[in-house]
């Protein structure tokens, strides 16, 4: 299902915090959302899981608008992984995964037999399914993220909304994450900070920079060496990877740009 971002603008206590952002993210492509802290990622994303209505332009999907929808019927097309990651759920792994179900289902309807295989399926695939019974309060900080990500993949949502995917991820489970995006077909918006990860998994890059689109591409067109310093303030080269043949960003992690 295609998403496009149509001159979307928000307003956050009386201050424009995006404005006229537009871009189209195809079916089945995995867009990046990059810029610095404040540039707007998060409050973007919140549009698309109707968490912040814009106070202009909208946010259509398969050319609907998503605020003309019933709140469920948005609910059963887009799952999020927010970065404001409820933390307190006094349940085990998977009945946090099976929140994910909800959408689908009536007001009283127990989980059945397709629920609960969609619930190990996702757990299985964010290399959970071990810690199924485990109460959520005492997982680490990038298990809880695999949870949540689990949660939001048993939604079997048309478009994932992520919301820095790999925080609090050591780099094996990073690489994994990563994997399972790119082997999935559901139209995925993510916010990366780590401008490799988004090189390596995302077939556009959009920039954000105060709020407003300033590049948007392919990575390789988009994520150069003037625009890194222009938008980040820190010098890089941009190589080609030695292992993958793709785009390698060399930061220089010491000298920062006047
Ligand atoms: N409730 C609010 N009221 C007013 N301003 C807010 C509110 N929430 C966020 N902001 C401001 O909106 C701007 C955009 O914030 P947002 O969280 O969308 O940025 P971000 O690009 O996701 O940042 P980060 O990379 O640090 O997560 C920031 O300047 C932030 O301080």
């Amino acid at each position: 299902m295609n998403v496009t971002v149509d001159t979307v603008s928000v307003d956050l206590a009386g201050t424009r915090v995006v404005s006229g952002v537009d871009f189209l993210v195809g079916d089945g492509e995995i867009a990046g959302l990059v810029g610095p802290n404040g540039s707007g990622k998060s409050t973007l994303l919140r549009t698309l899981y109707r968490h912040l209505r814009p106070a202009a332009g909208r946010v259509l999907l398969a050319g609907d608008d998503l605020w003309q929808r019933a709140p469920a019927a948005s609910a059963r097309l887009v799952a999020a992984l927010p970065q404001e990651r409820a933390t307190d759920f006094e349940l085990t792994v998977a009945e946090v995964v099976a929140m994910g179900r909800t959408p689908h289902k009536g007001a009283f309807s127990r989980d059945n037999a397709h629920d609960r295989a969609l619930v190990q399926g996702a757990l299985q695939q964010v290399g959970m399914d071990g810690l199924a019974h485990r109460p959520f309060t005492g997982l680490s900080g990038g298990e809880r993220q695999r949870v949540l990500l689990a949660r939001a993949l048993a939604q079997e949502p048309r478009v994932l909304v992520l919301d820095e995917p790999t925080n609090h991820l050591d780099i094996r489970h990073q690489v994994e994450l990563l994997a399972l995006l790119r082997g999935q077909r559901t139209t995925t918006l993510a916010a990366l900070h780590d401008l490799n990860a988004a090189a390596s998994v995302c077939d556009r890059v959009h920039v954000l920079s105060s709020g407003r689109i300033v590049a948007s591409g392919a990575p390789a067109e988009v994520l150069t060496p003037s625009l890194i310093a222009e938008v980040f303030g820190v010098r890089a080269d941009v190589v080609t990877h030695p292992l993958t043949g793709g785009v390698l960003i060399a930061f220089d992690h010491i000298t920062p740009l006047p």
